[in-house]
C-alpha cells in the first residue's frame, strides 16, 4: 500500500481544497509539487493523469482522480468516520443544497476575484480595478444570504460541520488579503463560523516548493525535487 498522493500547488485553491479534507479526515498524504510555473501541468505525461491540464489530483495506490471536490468526497466516503457527509435523508440533501450553492453562488465570483487580483498579478498582468469591484459588489450581496443562513445555523448544512463548509474555505483568505476587502469579516455571522478557517486548514499551504508528507502526528517536509521531476520554483 503506498501513501495517497497529492499533486498540485501551494498557491492553487483546488489544491488547498483537498488537502484540508485530507487532513480533516487524517489521512496520511503526500503532496507533490507539481511546477505549474514551467507548465508541467501541460506536459502529455501530466495530460494522461488530469486530461483538462489542471491541478489538483490524487493518486490513491493507481486510483487517479481530479476535480478538488470529487476528491473531497472520494475522501469523505472512503473514511466515513470523518462524517464530513450526512448520511441522514434530510442532512443530506441540506448538505447538498449547501454544496450546490457554493458552486452555484460562492466559487463562480470568489474565483473571478482571485483571477483578477491574484492570477493576473502573478503572470505580470495588470488587474482591472472595474472588475474587482463588481465582482466584490455582487459577491457582497451572495454574502448576506450567507449571513442570513448562519444566523439560523452554527454551519451551512446546520449544526455540524460538513464538506459544504470546507469547499468554501480557501477564497476568503486571499481574497481579503489581495482584494482588500473585508466583506467578509464584516457580516458577524460569516465572520464567526463556516467561511472562517478551522485547524485544518491552516496547516496548508506549505512554503512554496516544499515537499510534505503528512500523516496523523508527524508532518515531513523537505525541498528535494521529486524523482526524474524538474527543478521547482514556483
Ligand atoms: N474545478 C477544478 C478547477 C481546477 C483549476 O482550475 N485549477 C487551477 C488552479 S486552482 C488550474 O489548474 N489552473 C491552470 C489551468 O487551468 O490551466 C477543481 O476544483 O479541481
Amino acid at each position: 500500500m503506498e501513501i495517497l498522493k497529492l499533486y498540485g500547488y501551494a498557491k492553487s485553491t483546488g489544491t488547498w481544497r483537498a488537502a484540508t479534507v485530507l487532513y480533516e479526515a487524517k489521512v496520511p498524504f503526500e503532496f507533490v509539487v507539481v511546477d505549474v510555473m514551467h507548465g508541467e501541468h501541460k506536459s502529455p505525461a501530466y495530460l494522461e493523469k488530469q486530461p483538462f491540464g489542471q491541478i489538483p489530483y490524487i493518486d490513491d495506490n493507481g486510483f487517479i482522480l481530479y476535480e478538488s471536490r470529487a476528491i473531497c468526497r472520494y475522501i469523505a466516503a472512503k473514511y466515513p468516520e470523518s462524517n464530513l457527509i450526512p448520511t441522514d435523508p434530510k442532512k443530506n440533501a441540506l448538505f447538498e443544497q449547501a454544496a450546490s450553492s457554493e458552486y452555484a453562488n460562492f466559487e463562480t465570483i470568489a474565483e473571478g476575484i482571485i483571477t483578477e487580483v491574484w492570477g493576473k498579478r502573478t503572470m505580470g498582468l495588470k488587474e482591472d480595478q472595474a472588475v474587482i469591484d463588481a465582482k466584490t459588489l455582487a459577491l457582497d450581496a451572495k454574502l448576506n444570504a450567507y449571513n442570513a443562513i448562519l444566523g439560523k445555523t452554527k454551519y451551512l448544512a446546520g449544526d455540524e460541520i460538513t464538506l459544504a463548509d470546507l469547499f468554501h474555505l480557501p477564497h476568503a483568505p486571499i481574497i481579503e488579503e489581495h482584494a482588500k476587502t473585508d466583506i467578509m469579516v464584516r457580516k458577524p455571522n460569516v465572520a464567526r463560523s463556516s467561511l472562517q478557517p478551522i485547524p485544518a486548514f491552516q496547516k496548508f499551504p506549505p512554503a512554496v516548493g516544499l515537499h510534505v508528507i503528512y500523516a496523523p502526528g508527524g508532518t515531513k517536509t523537505s525541498s528535494r525535487a521529486r524523482p526524474g521531476g524538474r527543478s521547482r520554483t514556483g
